[in-house]
């Protein structure tokens, strides 16, 4: 099926033509609603991502031109009010279902996947080829993060252990880098792990005590785009992902667990997200991952009460795959790992890509959102209060 046919509606399937891939109604003068909360991508963004598009030099396929055409809709437009096209108009009712599905997003955000969209439809035109082998992969900027690769696994291990591997801004800034390494390497798998005695404390909750010369405002904006690309990179990630967690996890470490498709746990690990004890709100899609992962009641205590769960808890509600005695953890796990990077690595991509893809653009909407609303939790007394009662050793989780 060819959603892109010559012809006066849509244009060819050739570059040159792309800049009609919108052209139903013809793109029409930008003169688009904006609002919303300010992190969200600019008109200036948008429109800027809009003449990006017609520059891509590889045709991004129909799937893609079909998520464009339904973002760029509601983004300008709002939510899809026109009559659904008879079955005669195949290609408009392909169309309108698309641009449908998006239901309710709202306009900023449906601009903030848009603009998201295109910018790794042009990083990954411009990447110089598809498979990056290990040797040449950029190694992480600072000795916190390891990246490794053997037997098909390439294994990114947090390795700050005298801190609990709390994540500096660096960290994440490695992990993005090593998560778009790892997606064209030659692995089968890639797993995330700890070094030490816990899988992950979460943030490092000093990350907010560097004021930049922008002030708090500046600080949480730039946050907030931080969290929002790092989140995005698993959301995307092509590959199987697993988590090894040897240890205790903390915030964004056990949110984004929801990103991957395998979380093997050792017995001593727990798994802990006190957001409101933080002054803050959930990320890493957990608040859309999580309800439907456990059901709305066990996600709520989790995410808004902090309640802590053991392993084994984790493991009844789903979020984790299977648990393993410390003993035997790290043997057990490896030898399932090897064993299960031998099966045909392209099968394994496609197997994820049908498991996850219908639910991609739901995923960004939401870490659109959450990173909007953490970008002004972070700026409230609440959340200030909080992080400087860690500081000054007055709270513990
Ligand atoms: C830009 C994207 C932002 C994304 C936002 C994400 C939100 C979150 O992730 S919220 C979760 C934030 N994490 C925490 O609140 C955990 C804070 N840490 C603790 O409560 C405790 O340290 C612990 C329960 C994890 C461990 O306690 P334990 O007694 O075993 O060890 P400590 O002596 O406290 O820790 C050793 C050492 O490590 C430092 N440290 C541990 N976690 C963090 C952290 N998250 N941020 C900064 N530093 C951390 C701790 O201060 C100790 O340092 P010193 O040895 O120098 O005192």
């Amino acid at each position: 099926m060819t959603l892109w046919p010559g012809g006066p509606w849509l244009g060819g399937t050739s570059l040159e033509t792309t800049n009609h891939w919108l052209s139903p109604l013809q793109v029409p003068a930008l003169g688009l609603h904006v609002g919303g909360p300010a992190m969200l991508a600019s008109q200036k963004d948008f429109n800027n991502a809009v003449s990006q598009v017609k520059l891509l030099k590889e045709d991004p396929g129909n799937e893609v031109k079909l998520k464009l055409y339904a973002l760029y809709k509601q983004a300008t437009e709002g939510p899809c009010n026109v009559p659904k096209p008879g079955m005669l108009g195949f290609i408009n009712k392909t169309k309108w279902d698309a641009w449908n599905a998006l239901g309710s997003l709202s306009k900023e955000a449906a601009r903030q996947n848009y603009v998201d969209l295109v910018s790794r439809l042009s990083a990954s035109s411009e990447s110089p080829s598809p498979e990056a082998p290990a040797a040449d992969r950029k190694q992480p900027e600072s000795d916190s993060l390891v990246v490794t690769s053997e037997d098909g696994i390439t294994t990114i291990r947090l390795n700050r252990p005298a801190k609990k591997n709390a994540l500096t801004t660096q960290m994440y800034r490695d992990i993005i880098a090593a998560l778009q390494a790892a997606s064209k390497d030659e692995s089968a798998i890639t797993v995330l792990t700890g070094s030490g005695d816990y899988y992950c404390s979460g943030n490092d909750l000093t990350n907010f005590t560097h004021l930049p010369a922008g002030g708090l405002e500046e600080m949480a904006r730039s946050a907030a785009a931080l969290l929002r690309d790092f989140v995005n990179c698993f959301i995307d990630f092509p590959k199987p992902l697993v988590a090894v967690v040897n240890g205790p996890a903390v915030g964004i470490s056990v949110t984004i667990l929801g990103l991957f498709d395998v979380v093997y746990a050792t017995d001593r690990a727990s798994f802990h997200t006190p957001f409101s004890h933080l002054g803050q709100s959930p990320e890493g899609c957990s608040s859309y991952t999580f309800p439907k992962i456990m059901g709305s009641s066990k996600a709520a205590e989790m995410l808004l009460f902090g309640k802590k769960l053991t392993a084994q808890e984790a493991c009844a509600q789903g979020l984790v795959t299977e648990v393993f005695p410390d003993g035997t953890f790290q043997k057990e796990v490896w030898a399932r790992l090897k064993a299960y990077s031998k099966l045909p690595p392209n099968a394994m991509r496609i197997s994820k890509q049908i498991i996850r893809n219908r639910e991609k653009e739901k995923l960004h909407a939401v870490n659109a959102e959450e990173s909007s609303v953490l970008r002004e939790r972070w700026q409230s007394d609440e959340c200030m209060n909080a992080i400087a009662s860690f500081l000054s050793r007055k709270v513990k989780l």
